[in-house]
């Protein structure tokens, strides 16, 4: 399903200073849960970035079911984001004035098939026990709240490819353990998943995890 071949990434404006993805080759089969592990700064959120096809790298490749996103002109990488990924946001990238309906159904805009998508939304903001802030505006949210919207914006378009950035970075126990059931219950529907994260909750709770460390931008 993923497939990196040596990529390599600096900064544009600073390409003499040490690269912050050096060198990273991995595979990570359809249906493997991965967790990414890695000090603050070593380079995780760059490759989720470079994984989805929102970053370019600057040498190497990346292949998402055998197609080179890393190659792919930004309207081709955008469609196979829209029909194969689901990104959690570390900063969330919600819409203060809009409500948290409308928050999740941004991630339909591009869709011609929109079949399902309510009963998903409403399905999934019960499972993380969101439903009764449907109608609240993402300006008046809680951290963890923001979180939670986020999950289920992610979710919409039903991907088969999940990159989660510190899913939950703003949430209590009782609420981390929330989500890690909801992507366990998305692994056994047989998406993949790859999971930045410092909780160690994570590997507590999902053992047959594969981890995956990072340090300095090299896999260890
Ligand atoms: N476009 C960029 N230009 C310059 N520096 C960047 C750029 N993107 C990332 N960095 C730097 O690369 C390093 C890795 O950042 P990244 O956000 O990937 O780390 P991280 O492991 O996700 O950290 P955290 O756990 O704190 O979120 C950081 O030092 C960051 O400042």
């Amino acid at each position: 399903m993923i497939q990196l071949e040596h990529v390599m990434f600096a900064p544009a404006n600073n390409q003499n200073s040490a690269p912050i993805l050096d060198n990273i080759s991995l595979t990570i089969k359809a249906g493997e849960t991965c967790i990414l592990s890695g000090a603050s700064g070593s380079g995780k959120s760059t490759l989720l970035a470079i994984i989805g096809g929102l970053t370019r790298p600057c040498s190497g490749l990346v292949l998402i079911n055998q197609a080179a996103i890393s190659k792919m002109p930004d309207y081709h990488a955008s469609r196979l984001r829209q029909q194969t990924i689901g990104f959690i946001f570390q900063q969330f990238n919600l819409f203060d004035e809009l409500t948290v309906l409308e928050n999740i159904r941004t991630a339909l805009v591009p869709v011609k098939d929109t079949t399902g998508a309510e009963q998903r939304i409403n399905r999934y903001l019960e499972l993380v026990s969101l439903s009764h802030k449907k109608n609240a505006f993402g300006k008046d949210l809680s951290g963890g709240e923001k979180q939670r919207c986020a999950i289920v914006r992610s979710l919409v378009n039903s991907p088969t490819l999940l990159l989660a950035d510190e899913p939950t970075a703003n949430l209590d126990r009782a609420n981390s353990i929330l989500i890690i059931e909801l992507l366990q219950w998305l692994s056994k529907q047989g998406v993949t998943l790859l999971i930045a994260t410092h909780d160690p909750l994570f590997a507590s709770l999902m053992p047959d995890a594969t981890v995956l460390h990072i340090e300095q931008g090299k896999l260890r």
